[in-house]
């Protein structure tokens, strides 16, 4: 679900080109314009039915109110709707009730006189309205995904965050201001008409908004009705659906660690905007530092969800909520321990940057893994939440804060002054980290791959995958080593010792174990005389990791899941030498390439036969013909033996070093007493004697080459480096 790499512009074309969508955006447009400019003229024309500022606060205030109650209420069955009924019809008649109501506001102060039927109907049909919200918006979220590719629903969750929340709040507030001026320019700004007071135009206006958006819904996105689930007969009961919903929240660890991520982040919020006063008066910055905290945290949130994929890349949409979650909690620790404005500024960023990437990750994890027929109740289920906790976390902190004033703190050699807006941010930001911590862990979709590991991998575009999993155990054996320095012979050695106790053994090689990659090894290897062209070093890599891949997929695992020893004459160390080293490549990105054509899969032990080049290039040069690889320069062939040295000295327990200059017979010996020890205990007793007698042909060789005595206890290091060996 990672983004394309499609330009930010090009991106949000590739999404506005699909119809259904753009036009269900254009809707949203409007229905979250017309929700904003309800909110503030539903309000405003409550406040302006009454003369006293008292009366006029109760009024603003108790819509508001009213507003936020339908969640309670109505909250838990509103994804019921989404999911049992035809999304688009469940879309239209909500639409078709909001027109209603918002008209019948202005509608009643034209046929009433008594102003307090007037607002207590202003109230009931917010109540209405907003109840009709709660149903409206799990069925639009739910249909979303349904109209976009999977690679889309990120971008599109942009845009549809950025149009609710960025673009139509301040749309609202200019229509607002307009139609104010309008009303001035036509009407006069005294003695005006009945029902063309500014805030009533304003109700007809958006009560037109949503008659428009219900046409356009009815005659212009059939699409959203194409679902299966449709058919209602054969849909549980009302009330079993809404059980269910419950229980597939509380028992999908997907849906739970989203849900408890989200209350998380809302619930830090709402102490941050509850403590927002307090906090400004504790850094004497007043209510410019105020106003400036607040704006900062907006611009944070824009720029998490504008920014947010572009930074991090390609990481997994999962981690990166547990981690946005963990951002967000811990900048509010900043904020708690902030004793300057400009620090107590970059936490207020940070909040936002990480609450703004939370919010576009959770919903675009909601939409695109949740099924369609649970998705309703999942969004429902959030919507409802997060406001509760918004509005209790808002409401308690301001009173707690407001109750606990400040603290004088005397440490003996400094006094301060400790506003108990500290503590609970504090409290706040630590609940935070662990909510986004227990996220993480519940979500995560790459157990075992290491976390910053992959968040840095991500963001340079190549993010760590999880080792697939091996049904059954064999043993995977590797041998490598330059041109010519006795692997293939070491290879035979050891399978033959290892057959002759009962194993099954299979030899393979890279490249071209498989039809397949014989012609990739023709490719790679054959001199350019040969192939007519020079293979270039990244096709070269590719090649390799091609040849890689398929020889794992088809040979290697299967023989491991049978149980068998699969002993390769080469594998990934050899592009890291080869193509790192060598061809000096990047060898983070030839590492990356293997990991990913291997799946991961590592060999228990690798055998590295180390020489001088010179000495395995002429052992080599008396087969024939030198290769592509062999006839590159001694240069070449250096760095590459340094570079099998290199990575055997970083994780020597997985390795075996030896010196490939001495005897073929004393080297074999060597292997299958490093080997004995992975075998279990029974086969290790019978590789025992296998060693015996490799012993003494060994020392019958050495005698005869050199006239010296062979034994078994040699030292751990040679005397020219750091190399293990046990010959
Ligand atoms: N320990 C050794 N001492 C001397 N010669 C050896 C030894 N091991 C192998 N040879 C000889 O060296 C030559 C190359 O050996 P081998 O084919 O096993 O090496 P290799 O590492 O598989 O080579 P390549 O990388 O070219 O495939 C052969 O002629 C082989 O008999
Ligand atoms: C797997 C692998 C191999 N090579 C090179 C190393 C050798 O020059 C040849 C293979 O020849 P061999 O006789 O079979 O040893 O290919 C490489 O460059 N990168 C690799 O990943």
């Amino acid at each position: 679900m990672a983004s394309s790499d499609l330009s930010g512009f090009g991106e949000l074309k590739a999404v506005l080109r699909i119809r259904p969508f753009r036009r269900l955006w254009a809707v949203l447009g409007l229905s979250s314009l017309g929700d904003w400019l309800g909110l503030l003229a539903a309000s405003t024309f409550a406040a302006a039915q009454v003369d006293n500022s008292a009366a006029q606060g109760v009024a603003f205030g108790s819509v508001i109110a009213v507003r936020l109650l339908p969640a309670l209420v109505l909250g838990p069955v509103a994804g019921v709707f989404a999911d049992r009924f035809d999304r688009r019809l469940t879309m239209v008649v909500c639409d078709l009730i909001r027109f209603l109501f918002f008209a019948s506001m202005p509608a009643a102060a034209l046929v009433v006189d008594d102003s307090t039927l007037v607002i207590a109907w202003a109230a009931i049909a917010t109540f209405i309205i907003e109840t009709t919200a709660m149903i409206w918006t799990p069925a639009k979220e739910a249909a979303v995904p349904n109209l976009l590719p999977r690679a889309r629903l990120e971008t599109a969750n942009q845009l549809t965050l950025a149009t609710t929340y960025g673009i139509t709040p301040v749309l609202a507030g200019l229509v607002l201001i307009g139609l104010e001026k309008l009303v001035v320019v036509v009407f006069g700004a005294t003695d005006r008409p009945a029902g063309a007071e500014p805030s009533e135009v304003a109700l007809w206006f958006n009560a037109l908004t949503f008659l428009a958006t219900a046409l356009t819904v009815f005659f212009g996105i059939k699409e959203i009705s194409g679902r299966r689930t449709a058919d209602v007969e054969r849909k549980p009961g009302m009330l079993k659906e809404f059980t269910q919903g419950w229980s597939f929240v509380s028992r999908t660890p997907l849906v739970r660690g989203l849900v408890l991520g989200i209350f998380g982040a809302f619930a830090g919020g709402g102490v941050v905007v509850g403590t927002a006063k307090f906090y400004a008066v504790s850094l004497s910055a007043g209510d410019s530092g105020f106003a400036l905290l607040f704006a900062t945290l907006f611009l944070g949130l824009g720029v998490g969800i504008a920014a947010g994929p572009r930074i991090v890349g390609a990481l997994s949409r999962r981690r990166w909520f547990g981690l946005s979650i963990v951002l967000a909690a811990g900048s509010v620790l900043i904020l708690a321990l902030a004793t300057h404005l400009a620090v107590a500024v970059g936490g207020a960023l940070l909040v936002g940057v990480g609450a703004g990437m939370a919010f576009l990750s959770g919903t675009t994890l909601l939409g695109g893994e949740v099924a369609d027929d649970m998705r309703g109740r999942a969004f429902a289920f959030v919507q409802m939440g997060t406001r509760v906790v918004l509005m209790l976390t808002i409401s308690l902190s301001s009173v707690i804060v407001g109750a606990g004033g400040s603290r004088h703190l005397n440490l003996g050699f400094r006094e301060f002054e400790v506003s108990s807006t500290r503590p609970l941010l504090a409290l706040a930001g630590i609940l935070g980290v662990l909510a986004g911590v227990v996220a993480l862990r519940q979500m995560d979709d790459k157990k075992g791959v290491p976390l910053f590991a992959d968040v840095l991998g991500s963001i340079r575009g190549r993010p760590l995958s999880p080792d697939e999993p091996l049904a059954a155990r064999g043993l995977f054996i590797v041998f490598e080593g330059g041109e010519g320095a006795g692997k293939s012979t070491q290879v035979r050695h050891l399978a033959e010792a290892l057959e002759k106790i009962g194993r099954e053994v299979v030899v393979t090689r890279e490249p071209g174990a498989t039809p397949l990659g014989e012609r990739i090894r023709s490719l790679v290897l054959d001199p350019p005389e040969v192939t007519g062209e020079v293979v270039t070093p990244r096709a070269e890599a590719l090649l390799y990791a091609a040849d890689r891949a398929h020889h794992v997929a088809s040979v290697v695992r299967p023989a491991l899941a049978r149980g068998a020893v699969v002993i390769s004459d080469r594998y990934v160390d050899s592009s890291l030498a080869y193509q790192g080293a060598g061809r000096t490549l990047p060898v983070d990105e030839v590492s990356w390439l293997s990991k990913w054509a291997t799946g991961g899969l590592k060999p228990d032990l690798v055998v590295l036969l180390d020489l001088e080049p010179s000495v395995g290039l002429a052992r080599a040069g008396r087969r024939g013909d030198a290769d592509r690889l062999e006839s590159e320069s001694l240069a070449f062939h250096e760095r590459v033996r340094y570079a099998f040295l290199d990575l055997a000295s970083a994780d020597p327990s997985r390795y075996l070093v030896l010196d490939a200059s001495r005897p073929a017979e004393a080297l074999a010996t060597g292997v299958l007493q490093r080997v004995r020890h992975l075998m279990p205990a029974e086969e290790e007793f019978d590789l025992e004697e296998a060693i015996e007698e490799a012993l003494e042909d060994a020392a019958e060789t050495v005698t005869a080459l050199t006239g010296d005595e062979l034994t078994d206890e040699l030292p751990d290091e040679l005397p020219d480096g750091g190399r293990e060996t046990r010959v």
